[in-house]
């Protein structure tokens, strides 16, 4: 497989700090942006400030204002986005290429993982997940970062992992294409009600023993969807709850933190807030969890709080008086 040619399509935060991993690991790359005139002036400040201020962008990475086609593809537009992407996208560009998902989240609607979004647009794209604790800012700048890639066939997934790695970018080979995708999406959901516990002031108990039923609830939902529970263990599912759910650095958590503040969803939106890929996933989560028969009273409590039907103290005193049951 030919693997030096890499296209990051989407000139955000993570698409800029993939693109200079992407080049970092040796590759020729390619970050296309929205049109010419943001590609020229990031070429020539060899910067891209509104998406990672101040950081200067690798000798090997060169921005276009439209995708033309490479040997490695990689998406990184927000999930709610990544439809309309590909229907501006030849779908023949795709074709038997590696397309890596980079995007945490579940699409609206439909209920669909990213990859199936993929697949539904360009059948023949050969799609691959990446996801793990990753920091843009901390990826970009050439900090030590380990995640995961997920593939169908693994010799190939090993190829294209070893030609994405660098001196301080690890991606570790997978197979679970499913559970990678869900704890990744999931992962954020938890991580605004790991937020929430902070911004309510209930404790560091409450967030941890969160984080630990979340597991719980995450490997639950991964097992009904066809993944493996086990893929939790490593990076995509353990190693990104925990940086997540622990780090005021989210978006995700920073959300969370203004909801247990009790500040509703659509004036913390207004306020100009960050990504949050949590606040559409949830109720596409809760969707999922009772159609798969699963029960998920944390997703559930994140929907109700994210859809301004509930507040934490209702939703605490609700948790806390579940039936007692064995813990697993
Ligand atoms: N930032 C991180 O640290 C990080 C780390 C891992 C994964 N991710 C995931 O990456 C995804 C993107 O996050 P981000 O941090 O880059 O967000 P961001 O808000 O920084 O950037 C999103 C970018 O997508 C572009 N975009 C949106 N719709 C588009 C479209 N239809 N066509 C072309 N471009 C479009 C926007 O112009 C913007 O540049 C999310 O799913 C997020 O969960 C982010
Ligand atoms: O800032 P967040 O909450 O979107 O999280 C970024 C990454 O997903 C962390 O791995």
């Amino acid at each position: 497989m030919q693997l030096e040619t890499v296209s990051v399509i989407g000139g955000g935060a993570w698409g800029t700090a993939l693109a200079q991993a992407s080049a970092m690991a040796g590759r020729a790359v390619t970050l296309v942006l929205r049109n010419e005139a943001q590609a020229q002036a990031v070429n020539s400040s060899r910067r891209n400030d509104a998406a990672l201020p101040g950081q200067e962008l690798h000798p090997e990475l060169e921005a276009a204002g439209a995708f033309t086609g490479t040997d490695i593809v990689i998406l990184a537009v927000p999930a709610q986005a990544t439809r309309t992407l590909l229907s501006t996208i030849d779908p023949n560009l795709l074709a038997g290429r590696p397309v890596v998902l980079s995007a945490k989240g579940l699409e609206t609607g439909t209920l669909a993982r990213q990859s199936e979004v993929l697949l539904a647009m360009a059948p023949d794209a050969i799609p691959y997940v990446l996801s793990g604790p990753s920091f843009a800012a901390d990826v970009a700048a050439g900090r030590p970062t380990a995640v995961t890639l997920a593939g169908d066939d693994a010799n190939s997934t090993s190829e294209l992992a070893a030609a994405l790695a660098g001196p301080t970018f690890r991606p570790y080979a997978a197979d679970d294409r499913i559970g990678v995708e869900i704890a990744g999406a999931l992962k954020n959901v938890y991580a605004l009600a790991c937020g929430a516990v902070d911004g309510a002031q209930l404790g560091a108990s409450a967030r941890a023993a969160l984080i630990a039923r979340g597991y719980a609830e995450m490997a639950r939902m991964v097992t009904a969807m066809g993944g493996s529970a086990h893929t939790l263990t490593g990076l995509a599912g353990l190693g990104d709850l925990t940086l997540t759910c622990t780090s005021t650095q989210s978006r995700n958590y920073q959300f969370g933190m203004a909801l247990g503040a009790g500040r509703p969803t659509a004036e913390i939106l207004q306020s100009g807030a960050k990504l949050a890929e949590g606040v559409a996933t949830a109720p596409v989560a809760a969707a999922l969890a009772r159609s798969f028969g699963v029960d998920a009273p944390l997703i559930d409590a994140v929907d109700a709080v994210v859809a301004g039907q509930s507040d934490i103290a209702t939703i605490v005193a609700g948790l806390m008086s579940r039936p007692l049951k064995r813990e697993h």
